[in-house]
């Protein structure tokens, strides 16, 4: 099955944003961030401390179903930034969309941290990332890339994958 969409997943702070957005540009294809179809109120939540939990998520994961569902019905491919960190989480938003590719931003806890220290204010405060490794279930269906490359070199290995597998 060609690859028409990719997810690129993983833990808040791990580089989605920063991967996905050099990943579409490469490929001139569609970027979304998942950040950006939250509702608000799961903003202010993460914003005062409290992780989501799977409730929060459900509505945000159907609204980026119809996202992806709707550029593939329209032929335009395209790059999803988004944490996706519960295997039922993917279900939902791979359900009846053929041709996606989860790609998995893999690396430690102390790299993460200290990259989200350094990262001008995020809503997203380092403390919560104890709970986003928790979510956490790796999936056994991704592309999995060490973040601890640069995001220039994490874009060649998933382009390298994609020319390889069609
Ligand atoms: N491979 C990398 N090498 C060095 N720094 C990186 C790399 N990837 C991301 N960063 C930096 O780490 C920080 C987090 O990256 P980014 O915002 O892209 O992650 P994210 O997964 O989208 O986070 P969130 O889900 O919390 O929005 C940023 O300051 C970014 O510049
Ligand atoms: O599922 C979740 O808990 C959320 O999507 C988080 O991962 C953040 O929105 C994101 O990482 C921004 O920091």
């Amino acid at each position: 099955m060609k690859t028409n969409f990719f997810i690129i997943m993983g833990v808040s702070g791990c580089g989605k944003t920063s991967v996905g957005k050099a990943l579409a540009e490469r490929l001139g294809w569609d970027f979304y961030d998942a950040d950006d179809y939250h509702p608000a109120e799961n903003v202010a939540k993460m914003a005062s401390g409290i992780p989501l939990n799977d409730d929060d998520r459900a509505p945000w994961l159907r609204e980026l179903h119809k996202l992806i569902a709707g550029s593939l019905a329209q032929g335009r491919p395209g790059v999803l930034a988004c944490s996706a960190l519960k295997e039922r989480y993917r279900r939902v938003l791979l359900a009846g969309n053929p041709g996606v590719q989860l790609v998995h931003l893999k690396g430690s806890y102390e790299l993460i941290w200290s990259r989200m220290n350094a990262r001008a204010a995020h809503y997203m405060k380092p403390h919560m990332l104890r709970s986003q490794f928790e979510a956490l279930e790796e999936p056994a269906d991704a592309l999995v890339v060490d973040i601890s490359l640069p995001v220039e070199e994490i874009v060649e290995r998933i382009l390298a994958w994609h020319s390889g597998v069609e």
